[in-house]
């Protein structure tokens, strides 16, 4: 078994690393960024140099290029030295993908046809894998999809009560995302505990530009604060997290606003970009340092609905055993997870300020060693786990 390429098509983003099957070392990594703006660009690091390069890059296929340019000139090459399978995150995989899948044209007509649920994930990773396979013909594709690891959500937590036959015309469910994130760092957080998964009742936050939280039980997620598309639940960069179906009701009939403006309300304008003008939790937390009023409110606004779901979930789970972070803020932001539990010490949450102020790459405990429930911080790694399950499945 040779290296696996790993493909990442985000929204407006496309992220790659080429890791070693076998000893699991990351060969290469890259991001384009801002797909679509003309500022777009490049950087590819390897062996810990990173080479940086701005150009237009219009959309995923463009992008697929630009890393093939850039695989060719700083390495390693890929044309001595070809993958020996591409596996691809695939946002959206509905009711109709549970697994990492081999991609057949079968499979792509299905992601198309579950573009119209992720308007803003599914094209651009379809573009990819078309892309993949043009370039490589003669390797297996896998498609490794975020809604897979939600399939466990039993029905009475997937249901929205609407009138039933609309709903399942239209597929209105739950499916909920980051599935591949949520199952990594479960999985790594019993690791480090050195416990069994079966035993542990965890609430996962991921807590990057997009962000959702799970309730695990015993390995299984039982809950997830997306839904139907990556919109509700919590408060992100640029998306609301929930919001009163009826205020958007409103805003349709009195706000002169059609469905595209909406889209972009609620995609775009919204968040903490919406309430402050940030996106960035680091350019925020920047903000509230110098006295900015409407950042101050922006964060008081993210950390209530956190609160909010951790509440709820506790009492999904019957309990919990362990609250881990990860993603951009998860693993970074000590702010965010002080306040996050500073109203949690109920449950006999005892965090350590010194180990939640530490910095590090590695899992940790956070929590102090009095703390009846373990607070962990674990580094996701999505690319990892879509290159295990792209072996996993060719094999
Ligand atoms: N040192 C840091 N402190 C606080 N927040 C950070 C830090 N580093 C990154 N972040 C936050 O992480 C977010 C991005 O997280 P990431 O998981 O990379 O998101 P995505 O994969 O959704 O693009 C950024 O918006 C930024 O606010
Ligand atoms: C599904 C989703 O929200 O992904 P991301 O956070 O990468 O935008
Ligand atoms: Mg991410």
């Amino acid at each position: 078994m040779r290296a696996v390429l790993v493909i990442n098509s985000g929204s407006s983003s496309f992220k790659y690393q080429l890791i070693d099957s076998e000893s699991e070392q990351v060969l290469a990594s890259g991001l384009v960024e801002r797909i679509g703006d003309e500022h777009s660009g490049i950087s590819h690091t390897v062996d810990g140099t990173k080479h940086q390069r701005e150009l237009e890059i219009a959309d995923h296929t463009a992008g697929f290029g630009a890393m093939m340019e850039a695989f060719s000139d700083f390495g390693p090459s890929l044309d001595d030295d070809p993958p020996a399978v591409v596996g691809h995150r695939i946002v959206h995989g509905g009711q109709r993908f549970f697994e990492p899948t081999i991609i057949t044209d079968l499979v792509k007509i299905n992601i198309e046809d579950l573009s119209e649920l992720a308007p803003l994930h599914n094209p651009g990773g379809l573009q990819g894998i078309n892309a993949a396979q043009a370039q490589f013909p003669d390797i297996p594709h896998v498609a490794v999809f975020d809604t897979a690891f939600h399939q466990t959500i039993p029905p009475a937590a997937y249901t929205y009560a609407i009138d039933t036959s609309v709903a399942e015309r239209y597929r209105v469910r739950k499916y909920g995302f980051h599935g591949t994130s949520h199952q990594f760092v479960s999985g790594a957080a019993a690791q480090f505990l050195d416990k069994p998964l079966e035993d542990l009742r965890q609430i996962v936050f991921h807590l990057g530009n997009g962000a959702s939280v799970t309730a695990i039980d015993g390995g299984k997620s039982v809950e997830t604060s997306m839904g139907m598309t990556p919109i509700p639940g919590l408060v992100m960069g640029t998306r609301s997290g929930d919001v009163d179906p009826g205020a958007l009701l409103h805003l349709l009939r009195h706000a002169r606003m059609g469905v595209d403006d909406m889209d972009n309300l609620l995609n775009k304008r919204s968040g903490i970009f919406g309430l402050s003008g940030h996106t960035d939790m680091r350019d925020l937390a920047a903000a509230i340092d110098s006295g900015d009023e409407a950042a101050q409110a922006a964060f008081d606004v993210y950390i209530h609905r956190l609160r909010l779901y951790l509440g709820a979930y506790v009492s999904v789970l019957g309990g919990v055993d362990v609250i881990v972070f990860t993603a951009g803020v998860g693993e970074n932001d000590a702010t965010v997870r002080a306040a996050v539990l500073e109203k949690a010490q109920f449950l006999g949450v005892r965090i350590d300020p010194e180990r939640n102020a530490l910095r590090s790459h590695d899992a940790r405990r956070i929590s102090a060693d009095d703390s009846a429930i373990d607070v962990l911080v674990v580094p996701t790694d999505e690319e990892l786990e879509i290159a295990r399950q792209a072996v996993a499945a060719i094999s």
